[in-house]
């Protein structure tokens, strides 16, 4: 990297841009609890939220001293202090197919006051975050979406799907492996030191996934203990440890009473995180077969799911996919590296960029143990393809067959799906 992400000016091709219309584009001073207050309100408002209490947003604050807020602020509004604009960034590692890593610049955070909609401000803050990360030596950006119209023209593209599943338990005859482990009751102290390892054992081998810190509200909220979260009384965790008493996977669930019906709750599964099929078979078993509970219904679960497939009733299980993980790639070459493929050979692949950030036409060589090495080429291109669809395929988990079809990829579909598809189909546990 050039340069800290905590130390980087403000993008000034974009501060010259905004200046123009009498807004001032600045990093957020977060060692200033007024200004980030300011800030932090800009943000619940943007996102259609209630103000927070004070003590809240101030327990925030410790959350964000490592990251990059940015303001745009109006000197002629009524309320100055307060930015008409947001976003927050931050770099974290995304894993990628082959259980590699590769840092990328998490863009989160993105809002525009109602006063000031449509006016070119988030074109603004999004392509100074994009030309912030290239001052990084970032190769990727990332994001997850409020709507999925939004980012496509900004390059990024959806790379990690994910699914939302409503199953009708009394349907259901378990016909998956007998768990040979225990599920326990914890609390969600226990589960604070025991889940954050079992979530970054699945993190790094899982492409698509994202880590977060054991200490960050993104862990935290999960087990109840985020700020101001007023749904932590409703949670019930479970731990799953298998028979040599190890813990290898947790759930975090609630249930909701049909008060016509007592024998009807349904059971929301916020979280079901198994680093063994021991542990996945055993929590899942646990939440299917809860007496008193009709409905399980499972949010950001993954795309290649097991559990259809271990009970007797595969259409007990309603599907609904969404797009999740958005990636924007920012340097070619690095990203491609950055992964392993899962045929050796040769692609000469043209990228075509309409923000000029990662155009060009590059070769990659990949050997027999999947490594790749990538130059930047005058050869004939095998392929060309949108930075969009770049990034989709950098995944492994999009079919280059598919984008030919939508016309964002064009030439040798089918050696690009040879050498990008990822047995395991990539997956973002969370949200940021
Ligand atoms: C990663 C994240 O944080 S996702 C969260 C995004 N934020 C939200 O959903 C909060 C509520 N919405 C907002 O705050 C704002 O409406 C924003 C941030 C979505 C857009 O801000 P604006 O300043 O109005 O956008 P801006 O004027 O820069 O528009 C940029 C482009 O996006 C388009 N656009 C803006 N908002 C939307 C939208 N909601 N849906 C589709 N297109 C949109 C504009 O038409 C424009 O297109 P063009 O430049 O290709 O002609």
């Amino acid at each position: 990297m050039t340069s800290s992400h905590l130390d980087l000016p403000i993008d000034e091709t974009s501060r010259a841009r905004l200046a123009e219309q009498g807004l001032d584009l600045r990093v957020v001073d977060t060692s200033d609890a007024a200004e980030h207050t300011a800030w932090s309100d800009a943000v619940n408002r943007g996102f259609l939220g209630p103000a927070a209490p004070a003590e809240q947003t101030e327990a925030r604050r410790a959350h964000v001293q490592h990251d990059r807020l940015v303001g745009v602020y109006d000197p002629t509004a009524a309320v100055p202090a307060e930015p008409v604009a947001t976003t927050h960034c931050w770099p974290a590692e995304l894993t990628l197919p082959g259980a590699r890593t590769v840092t990328s610049w998490a863009i989160s955070g993105v809002t525009v006051s109602q006063t000031h909609r449509r006016r070119g401000i988030a074109r603004a803050l999004i392509e100074a975050e994009l030309r912030t990360a290239v001052s990084l030596g970032l190769p990727i950006a990332m994001l997850t979406v409020s709507e999925s119209t939004i980012y496509a023209r900004f390059g990024f593209s959806p790379a990690a799907l994910a699914r939302n599943l409503t199953v009708s338990t009394r349907r259901v005859r378990w016909t998956g492996p007998e768990p040979t482990g225990r599920v326990h009751h914890v609390t969600p102290e226990q589960l604070r030191d025991q889940g954050h390892p079992i979530v970054e054992r699945v993190r790094a081998t899982l492409p698509g996934d994202v880590g977060y810190a054991a200490t960050s509200n993104f862990w935290l909220r999960q087990i109840g203990l985020g700020i101001g979260d007023d749904n932590a009384k409703n949670l019930r965790l479970v731990r799953y440890d298998d028979i040599a008493g190890t813990p290898q996977g947790f759930a975090v669930y609630q249930l909701v009473e049909d008060e016509a019906d007592f024998s009807n709750h349904t059971l929301k599964l916020h979280t079901l995180v198994a680093a063994t099929t021991d542990a996945y078979a055993g929590l899942w078993r646990f939440v299917l077969e809860m007496d008193l509970v009709a409905t399980v219904t499972a949010h950001l679960r993954p795309v290649d799911e097991p559990l259809r497939w271990m009970i007797d009733d595969f259409r007990a299980v309603h599907v609904d996919e969404v797009d999740h993980l958005w990636v924007r790639v920012l340097d070619v070459a690095t990203s491609l590296r950055s992964r392993t493929y899962a045929a050796p050979g040769r692609v000469v692949l043209r990228v075509d960029d309409p923000l000029g950030l990662a155009a060009g036409t590059f070769a990659l060589d990949v050997d027999a143990a999947g490594q790749a090495t990538v130059a930047v080429t005058d050869d004939a291109p095998d392929a060309t393809v949108t930075v969009n669809a770049l990034g989709s395929l950098l995944l492994g988990g999009v079919s280059a067959r598919t984008l030919t079809a939508a016309g964002s990829v064009s030439g040798d579909a089918e050696r690009l799906d040879e050498m990008f598809r990822s047995p395991v189909e990539p997956f973002l546990s969370t949200w940021f």
